[in-house]
């Protein structure tokens, strides 16, 4: 039977075959707004390169970073604590948009500018236990088209993906216990890419 009652979640595709839930909305903007966020967000941003410790060790990242939310919240990942600075208005926007399209809120932003395709992000899950746990993860990503890839922590099995300029994704239920993901350097990028995960932080 046709089900003319279909929501948008019957419609969306879930990308991991199981224990997770990723939907790719695709592009949400045309490219003249796409750019323009873009450009607000590498101008209006605050950002700084990343430190994270690593075998003990305090490495600088060339990847900037920044993060934002609704309240100034201590958040520890990689071995180090940040706080977050209070939302811009391009940000609050945003926020507003990716929790209609997704359904989900988020009270906080972590920002990230890779300059080009050298930058990349390593293997890993956003469990950190300042987050929600199995809370939505909103993404958003501008400028250059990059593959996100996740990989299965038993079964190794891999899913990967293109995230194009002005896209939205998200990820879900189980996503970060049971899969890990990552942002593949590549030499064939030279333009810069930002991407903005929206997450829920709990209160301490
Ligand atoms: O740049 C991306 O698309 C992913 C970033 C990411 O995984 C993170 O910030 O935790
Ligand atoms: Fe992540």
């Amino acid at each position: 039977m046709i089900d003319l009652f279909n929501s948008i979640e019957d419609e969306q595709q879930n990308l991991l075959p199981k224990d997770g839930v990723v939907w790719y909305y695709g592009k949400l903007w045309n490219q003249p707004v796409a750019d323009h966020y873009l450009d607000r967000l590498l101008y209006t941003v605050e950002w700084r390169n990343d430190e994270a410790v690593i075998y003990g060790k305090k490495i600088i990242t060339k990847r900037k970073v920044a993060w934002y939310g609704e309240k100034p919240f201590e958040y520890t990942y990689s071995g180090t604590t940040k706080r977050a600075q209070y939302w811009t208005k391009e940000l609050i926007e945003l926020k507003k948009i990716v929790e209609q399209r997704t359904g989900e809120t988020y009270n906080s932003c972590l920002l990230n500018l890779y300059h080009d395709g050298e930058e990349g992000m390593a293997w890993h899950s956003d469990a950190e236990t300042d987050l929600k746990k199995d809370g939505a993860i909103g993404s958003l990503s501008f400028g250059a088209e990059r593959k996100f890839a996740f990989k299965h922590k038993q079964t190794k099995e891999k899913v990967d993906l293109i995230l194009e300029h002005g896209s939205l994704l998200v990820m879900k239920g189980m996503t970060q216990t049971f899969w890990l993901h990552r942002l593949p350097p590549t030499k064939r990028v030279k333009r810069p890419r930002v991407n903005l995960t929206f997450r829920t932080i709990m209160e301490k």
